[in-house]
Protein backbone atom coordinates (compact mmCIF):
# COMPACT_ATOMS: atom_id res chain seq x y z
CA UNK A 1 0.00 0.00 0.00
CA UNK A 2 1.50 3.44 -1.07
CA UNK A 3 2.74 5.70 1.67
CA UNK A 4 0.42 7.96 4.14
CA UNK A 5 2.73 10.47 3.88
CA UNK A 6 5.92 11.78 1.71
CA UNK A 7 7.45 14.90 2.42
CA UNK A 8 10.64 15.68 -0.18
CA UNK A 9 13.60 18.33 0.51
CA UNK A 10 10.92 20.78 2.32
CA UNK A 11 12.42 24.11 3.27
CA UNK A 12 10.23 26.49 5.22
CA UNK A 13 11.13 30.04 5.81
CA UNK A 14 9.24 33.09 8.28
CA UNK A 15 11.16 36.23 6.66
CA UNK A 16 15.10 35.23 7.66
CA UNK A 17 14.35 32.24 9.84
CA UNK A 18 14.19 28.81 8.60
CA UNK A 19 12.44 26.96 10.88
CA UNK A 20 12.71 23.70 8.26
CA UNK A 21 15.93 22.89 6.54
CA UNK A 22 15.55 19.49 3.60
CA UNK A 23 12.76 17.53 5.07
CA UNK A 24 12.56 14.26 3.44
CA UNK A 25 10.66 11.57 5.64
CA UNK A 26 7.40 9.06 4.74
CA UNK A 27 5.03 7.59 6.72
CA UNK A 28 3.45 4.19 5.83
CA UNK A 29 -0.36 3.47 7.24
CA UNK A 30 -0.88 1.90 10.41
CA UNK A 31 1.71 3.92 12.08
CA UNK A 32 1.92 5.65 14.96
CA UNK A 33 4.66 8.27 14.56
CA UNK A 34 6.43 10.47 17.36
CA UNK A 35 7.66 13.72 16.57
CA UNK A 36 9.94 15.03 18.54
CA UNK A 37 11.95 18.10 19.24
CA UNK A 38 12.61 20.63 22.03
CA UNK A 39 10.82 24.19 21.76
CA UNK A 40 11.40 25.30 18.59
CA UNK A 41 12.57 22.79 16.66
CA UNK A 42 10.07 23.28 13.86
CA UNK A 43 7.42 20.81 15.12
CA UNK A 44 4.00 22.70 14.73
CA UNK A 45 5.73 23.87 11.42
CA UNK A 46 5.86 20.70 10.00
CA UNK A 47 2.20 19.69 10.59
CA UNK A 48 0.84 23.26 9.74
CA UNK A 49 2.60 22.64 6.24
CA UNK A 50 0.96 19.23 5.95
CA UNK A 51 -2.21 20.48 7.03
CA UNK A 52 -2.00 22.85 4.23
CA UNK A 53 -1.90 25.84 6.94
CA UNK A 54 1.05 27.09 5.34
CA UNK A 55 3.20 26.58 2.14
CA UNK A 56 6.64 25.57 1.83
CA UNK A 57 9.24 27.51 0.76
CA UNK A 58 10.26 24.69 -1.50
CA UNK A 59 9.82 21.06 -1.87
CA UNK A 60 6.83 18.77 -2.17
CA UNK A 61 4.68 17.22 0.36
CA UNK A 62 1.88 14.39 -0.28
CA UNK A 63 -0.77 12.83 1.44
CA UNK A 64 -1.49 9.25 0.38
CA UNK A 65 0.44 10.23 -3.20
CA UNK A 66 -1.70 13.64 -3.41
CA UNK A 67 0.02 17.18 -3.60
CA UNK A 68 -1.49 18.77 -0.19
CA UNK A 69 -4.36 21.43 -1.28
CA UNK A 70 -8.21 20.88 -1.35
CA UNK A 71 -8.14 17.44 -1.32
CA UNK A 72 -5.81 16.77 1.14
CA UNK A 73 -7.69 18.82 3.85
CA UNK A 74 -10.08 15.77 3.71
CA UNK A 75 -8.04 13.17 4.38
CA UNK A 76 -6.02 15.20 7.18
CA UNK A 77 -7.00 15.84 10.87
CA UNK A 78 -5.28 18.29 12.86
CA UNK A 79 -5.26 19.10 16.26
CA UNK A 80 -3.34 22.33 16.74
CA UNK A 81 -1.81 23.35 19.86
CA UNK A 82 -4.35 26.09 20.15
CA UNK A 83 -7.90 25.17 21.17
CA UNK A 84 -10.49 25.95 17.52
CA UNK A 85 -13.45 25.91 20.10
CA UNK A 86 -14.84 28.93 21.40
CA UNK A 87 -15.13 29.82 24.85
CA UNK A 88 -18.79 30.61 24.92
CA UNK A 89 -19.15 26.97 23.50
CA UNK A 90 -20.75 24.21 25.66
CA UNK A 91 -19.22 20.57 24.84
CA UNK A 92 -22.59 19.86 22.38
CA UNK A 93 -22.10 22.66 20.72
CA UNK A 94 -18.40 22.02 19.93
CA UNK A 95 -19.52 18.98 18.44
CA UNK A 96 -22.05 19.94 16.02
CA UNK A 97 -19.57 22.67 15.02
CA UNK A 98 -17.42 19.86 14.13
CA UNK A 99 -19.84 18.19 12.55
CA UNK A 100 -21.34 20.74 10.98
CA UNK A 101 -17.76 21.77 9.20
CA UNK A 102 -16.45 18.29 8.34
CA UNK A 103 -18.38 15.80 6.25
CA UNK A 104 -16.25 12.79 7.50
CA UNK A 105 -17.38 13.48 11.29
CA UNK A 106 -18.32 10.69 12.65
CA UNK A 107 -21.02 11.29 15.57
CA UNK A 108 -21.30 8.11 17.11
CA UNK A 109 -17.48 8.22 17.52
CA UNK A 110 -17.21 11.42 19.19
CA UNK A 111 -19.93 10.41 21.08
CA UNK A 112 -17.93 7.12 22.33
CA UNK A 113 -15.10 9.29 22.86
CA UNK A 114 -16.39 11.88 24.79
CA UNK A 115 -17.88 8.90 27.28
CA UNK A 116 -14.55 7.66 27.65
CA UNK A 117 -13.26 11.14 28.03
CA UNK A 118 -15.69 11.35 31.20
CA UNK A 119 -16.81 14.69 29.46
CA UNK A 120 -20.62 15.77 29.48
CA UNK A 121 -21.97 17.16 26.71
CA UNK A 122 -23.55 19.84 28.82
CA UNK A 123 -20.02 20.73 30.36
CA UNK A 124 -19.39 24.11 29.08
CA UNK A 125 -15.41 24.49 26.66
CA UNK A 126 -14.67 27.65 28.99
CA UNK A 127 -14.78 25.93 32.56
CA UNK A 128 -12.98 22.85 31.24
CA UNK A 129 -9.81 22.43 33.33
CA UNK A 130 -7.01 21.69 30.69
CA UNK A 131 -6.31 18.32 30.85
CA UNK A 132 -10.46 17.95 29.73
CA UNK A 133 -10.06 20.62 26.95
CA UNK A 134 -7.09 18.67 25.39
CA UNK A 135 -9.76 15.83 25.89
CA UNK A 136 -12.46 17.51 23.88
CA UNK A 137 -10.01 18.54 21.22
CA UNK A 138 -8.45 15.57 20.66
CA UNK A 139 -12.20 14.04 20.31
CA UNK A 140 -12.90 16.35 17.83
CA UNK A 141 -9.69 15.41 15.90
CA UNK A 142 -9.80 11.76 15.98
CA UNK A 143 -14.03 11.82 15.16
CA UNK A 144 -13.05 12.87 11.64
CA UNK A 145 -12.28 9.84 9.41
CA UNK A 146 -9.19 11.15 7.97
CA UNK A 147 -6.20 9.25 6.39
CA UNK A 148 -3.40 10.93 9.00
CA UNK A 149 -3.96 12.78 12.56
CA UNK A 150 -1.22 15.01 13.34
CA UNK A 151 -1.75 16.09 16.86
CA UNK A 152 0.72 18.77 18.26
CA UNK A 153 1.35 18.26 21.55
CA UNK A 154 -1.91 16.62 23.27
CA UNK A 155 -0.24 15.77 26.21
CA UNK A 156 1.47 19.18 27.34
CA UNK A 157 0.16 21.20 30.21
CA UNK A 158 -1.57 18.36 31.23
CA UNK A 159 -0.50 16.14 34.78
CA UNK A 160 0.33 12.83 34.54
CA UNK A 161 -3.23 11.07 35.52
CA UNK A 162 -4.70 12.99 32.33
CA UNK A 163 -1.57 11.93 29.91
CA UNK A 164 -2.24 8.34 30.42
CA UNK A 165 -6.16 8.27 29.84
CA UNK A 166 -5.24 10.91 26.98
CA UNK A 167 -2.88 8.19 25.33
CA UNK A 168 -5.09 4.90 26.32
CA UNK A 169 -7.77 6.91 24.08
CA UNK A 170 -5.08 7.42 21.03
CA UNK A 171 -4.53 3.89 21.42
CA UNK A 172 -8.22 3.00 21.78
CA UNK A 173 -9.85 5.24 19.03
CA UNK A 174 -7.31 5.22 16.68
CA UNK A 175 -7.88 3.16 13.07
CA UNK A 176 -5.05 1.01 11.53
CA UNK A 177 -5.90 2.53 8.14
CA UNK A 178 -5.31 5.81 8.55
CA UNK A 179 -1.78 7.15 10.19
CA UNK A 180 -1.03 9.75 12.77
CA UNK A 181 1.46 11.64 14.08
CA UNK A 182 1.88 13.35 17.43
CA UNK A 183 4.22 16.02 18.84
CA UNK A 184 5.91 16.11 22.22
CA UNK A 185 8.60 16.94 23.82
CA UNK A 186 7.44 14.56 26.89
CA UNK A 187 9.39 11.68 25.10
CA UNK A 188 9.42 9.49 28.39
CA UNK A 189 5.57 9.79 29.27
CA UNK A 190 4.21 8.87 25.60
CA UNK A 191 7.11 6.85 23.83
CA UNK A 192 5.00 3.30 25.03
CA UNK A 193 2.68 3.85 22.05
CA UNK A 194 5.11 5.32 19.57
CA UNK A 195 6.12 2.69 16.68
CA UNK A 196 8.57 5.05 15.40
CA UNK A 197 10.03 8.21 15.89
CA UNK A 198 11.52 11.42 13.76
CA UNK A 199 13.90 13.42 15.83
CA UNK A 200 14.08 17.02 14.60
CA UNK A 201 16.70 19.53 15.77
CA UNK A 202 17.00 23.36 14.52
CA UNK A 203 14.84 22.12 11.47
CA UNK A 204 16.38 19.47 10.67
CA UNK A 205 15.60 15.91 10.80
CA UNK A 206 18.38 14.62 12.82
CA UNK A 207 16.51 10.29 13.29
CA UNK A 208 14.16 8.67 11.63
CA UNK A 209 14.09 5.23 13.64
CA UNK A 210 11.62 2.57 14.37
CA UNK A 211 11.04 2.27 18.35
CA UNK A 212 11.83 -1.50 18.61
CA UNK A 213 15.28 -1.23 16.28
CA UNK A 214 15.79 1.60 19.13
CA UNK A 215 15.38 -1.19 21.96
CA UNK A 216 16.66 -3.64 20.37
CA UNK A 217 20.29 -2.54 18.74
CA UNK A 218 20.75 0.16 20.39
CA UNK A 219 20.02 -1.19 23.60
CA UNK A 220 17.72 2.35 24.58
CA UNK A 221 14.65 3.58 25.54
CA UNK A 222 13.43 6.26 22.97
CA UNK A 223 13.50 9.04 25.87
CA UNK A 224 17.18 7.49 26.28
CA UNK A 225 18.23 8.07 23.39
CA UNK A 226 16.72 11.73 23.35
CA UNK A 227 18.48 12.84 25.88
CA UNK A 228 21.64 11.97 23.83
CA UNK A 229 20.71 13.04 20.90
CA UNK A 230 19.66 16.62 22.24
CA UNK A 231 22.61 16.76 25.16
CA UNK A 232 23.74 20.26 24.73
N1 LIG B 1 4.83 32.84 12.47
C1 LIG B 1 6.15 32.81 12.73
N2 LIG B 1 6.95 33.85 12.40
C2 LIG B 1 8.28 33.83 12.64
N3 LIG B 1 8.92 32.76 13.19
C3 LIG B 1 8.18 31.71 13.52
C4 LIG B 1 6.76 31.67 13.31
N4 LIG B 1 6.29 30.46 13.75
C5 LIG B 1 7.39 29.80 14.21
N5 LIG B 1 8.50 30.54 14.08
C6 LIG B 1 9.87 30.13 14.44
O1 LIG B 1 10.19 28.95 13.72
C7 LIG B 1 10.86 28.01 14.56
C8 LIG B 1 10.07 26.70 14.64
O2 LIG B 1 8.86 26.98 15.35
P1 LIG B 1 7.78 25.83 15.64
O3 LIG B 1 6.61 26.48 16.31
O4 LIG B 1 7.53 25.06 14.41
O5 LIG B 1 8.56 24.90 16.69
P2 LIG B 1 8.02 23.77 17.68
O6 LIG B 1 9.02 22.67 17.62
O7 LIG B 1 6.62 23.45 17.37
O8 LIG B 1 8.12 24.51 19.09
P3 LIG B 1 7.26 24.28 20.43
O9 LIG B 1 7.63 22.94 20.98
O10 LIG B 1 7.75 25.42 21.30
O11 LIG B 1 5.81 24.43 20.06
C9 LIG B 1 11.06 28.72 15.90
O12 LIG B 1 12.32 29.31 15.91
C10 LIG B 1 9.99 29.78 15.91
O13 LIG B 1 10.38 30.88 16.68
Amino acid sequence: MSNILEMNQVNKTYGRKQALHNVSLTVAPGRIVGLLGSNGSGKSTLMKLVAGLLHPASGSIQVTGKPIGLVTKSLVSFMPDRPLTEKWMKVRDAIAYYRDFYDDFDESKAQEMLDFMSLAENDRVSHLSKGMNERLQLTLAMSRKARLYLLDEPIGGVDPVARGKILDAIVKFYDEDSSLIISTHLVNDIERIFDEVIFIREGKLVMHEEVETIRLQHGKSVDEMFKEVFAE
